[in-house]
């Protein structure tokens, strides 16, 4: 048996690194082979076993797709988090030993997953316990999906002296069992208690927002709020992965277990998608249902694209990201105007931008730059970020913030977390929110983001 050591990195970057270095006897070790189909959906649900915090994650376009169980590291930071993060992977991957012959294949070999706090300056509630301002996992085991292709990862400490030739092969007979996946027993979830959250006073709050952008010191403010459920029995995660699969196409699907608590969501909004460095980010904001029907559905659609209201509020966040891509990319190229982005329940005004990541700058750079957008956020951003601060009564928690991965061979993609919810064992919450601009209509708004939480509404018995 192979003495592994599995060590948790947290907290500051000093701590971390001297605990990578401070055992000079073990280094991480990395090894990726392929193997016959295993659904990462599958691995998930079969790992439940192991009582370990797993991840999950299934790119928009269904190429890409992404599971994890257990953490050899976890990186946690608290404050400057893109930097102590970037800085902390940086050193893990200087000091890893990486055997990948697939690096070509994105997300395999050393992948970091995981997501942070929309605002680290809000505090915190018992709502979000379990969860850090900035927690990213670097798995034990991890199956990738890519275009019909499966690929299984280990990344372990080993002993220095240790051969890695020799440890893979007995790995690999150590972790067939990590296969064994069961099959879907269908469970009947019930809703047994539903709570809106306040609806009277958010209502309300939207009316305080509009009043202060009447005064024009903010343009636009963004306001969510929460819908707290109960149920009959334990949500079962896989099975609700396995429903926004099937329901919740043009858009990614996650879900980021942390003490046993599971953020999940099924999120139509990009943040930024890397490949070495050709960049893609998507401004995503204005919306309006779906028709009944063919011809009803185009004509909503053809409203929202000339909807004074929803065009500004779109408006707003092509500006900002464009703005925030020029700090780190050239040839910053967007189309003039928006197009419908349909989903199951609701459709909205799209425009995706393109760029060329300059030399010297990472993912994390233009996260940072990034978040929060317009969509989440509002603007100007410090003065929409302080009026929902001080006025929301919603723990955002890890809602509405950057949720995805990196790899070693400078690859990632982050989406933003909404369409999203925190699952407590038998309990919920759901989280939606919508732009506000100084003409919004309370009830309107509320309607919106009633229909934003059918997407995880409906996959829980809804
Ligand atoms: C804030 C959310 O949606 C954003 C993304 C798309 C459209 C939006 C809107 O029209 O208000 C929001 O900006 C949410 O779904 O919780
Ligand atoms: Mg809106």
């Amino acid at each position: 048996m192979i003495d592994i050591k599995m060590k948790k990195l947290e907290g500051q970057i000093d701590a971390a690194i001297k605990s990578i270095r401070s055992d000079e006897s073990v280094k991480l070790f990395s090894i990726t082979k392929r193997i016959n189909k295993k659904t990462p959906l599958q691995v998930f649900e079969g790992a439940k076993r192991f009582g370990k915090d797993r991840f999950y994650w299934m790119n928009a376009e269904r190429t890409l797709t992404i599971t994890g169980v257990g953490a050899t590291i976890t990186i946690e930071a608290e404050k400057d988090r893109y930097h102590q993060t970037e800085t902390v992977w940086k050193q893990i991957l200087n000091e890893a030993w990486i055997e990948n012959e697939y690096s070509s294949i994105p997300a395999t070999g050393v992948v970091a997953f995981g997501g942070m706090e929309f605002d680290p300056l809000k505090p915190k509630t018992e709502l979000w316990k379990k969860f850090k301002t900035s927690q990213f996992y670097i798995p034990e085991m991890m199956v990738t999906e890519f275009m019909s292709d499966y690929f299984f990862t280990i990344n372990i400490f080993i002993h220095k002296e240790d051969c890695p030739a020799d440890i893979a092969d007995k790995i690999y007979e150590q972790e067939k069992a990590f296969f064994f996946s069961e099959s879907f027993t269908p469970e009947h979830i019930e809703i047994i208690q539903k709570e809106e959250i306040e609806p009277i006073k958010w209502k309300q709050t939207v009316d305080d927002a509009t009043e202060v952008m009447k005064k024009k010191k903010v343009e636009k403010i963004v306001l969510a709020r929460e819908l707290r459920l109960r149920f009959n029995q334990e949500v079962n995660i896989p099975q609700v992965l396995k429903k926004l699969n099937d329901t919740q196409s043009n858009s990614y699907i996650f879900a980021f277990e942390s003490g046993g608590d599971c953020f999940i969501g099924a999120t139509p909004e990009r943040l930024v998608k890397l490949e070495k460095n050709n960049l893609l980010s998507t401004c995503l904001a204005g919306t309006a249902p779906r028709g009944k029907t063919e011809e009803e559905d185009k004509q909503i659609g053809y409203e929202l694209l000339h909807d004074k209201k929803n065009r500004e509020e779109h408006e707003f966040v092509v500006k900002m990201i464009k703005d925030a891509l020029l700090k780190t990319c050239t040839d910053v190229e967007m189309p003039k105007e928006p197009v419908l982005h349909p989903l199951k329940n609701l459709q909205h005004l799209y425009t995706p931008v393109t760029g060329v990541l300059s030399k010297g700058f990472s993912i994390f750079d233009v996260v940072k730059n990034l978040h929060p957008t317009p969509a989440l956020g509002g603007t100007p951003t410090e003065e929409s970020l302080a009026f929902i601060r001080e006025h929301e009564l919603l723990d955002r928690g890890w809602y509405g913030a950057p949720i995805g991965w990196v790899d070693s061979n400078d690859n990632g993609e982050f989406a933003v977390a909404i369409r999203s919810g925190l699952i407590q064992g038998d309990s919920a919450s759901l989280f939606a929110g919508c732009g506000v601009l100084a003409d919004s209509d309370p009830e309107m708004e509320f309607e919106e983001t009633r229909i934003k939480m059918l997407p995880m509404l409906n996959v829980l018995g809804g």
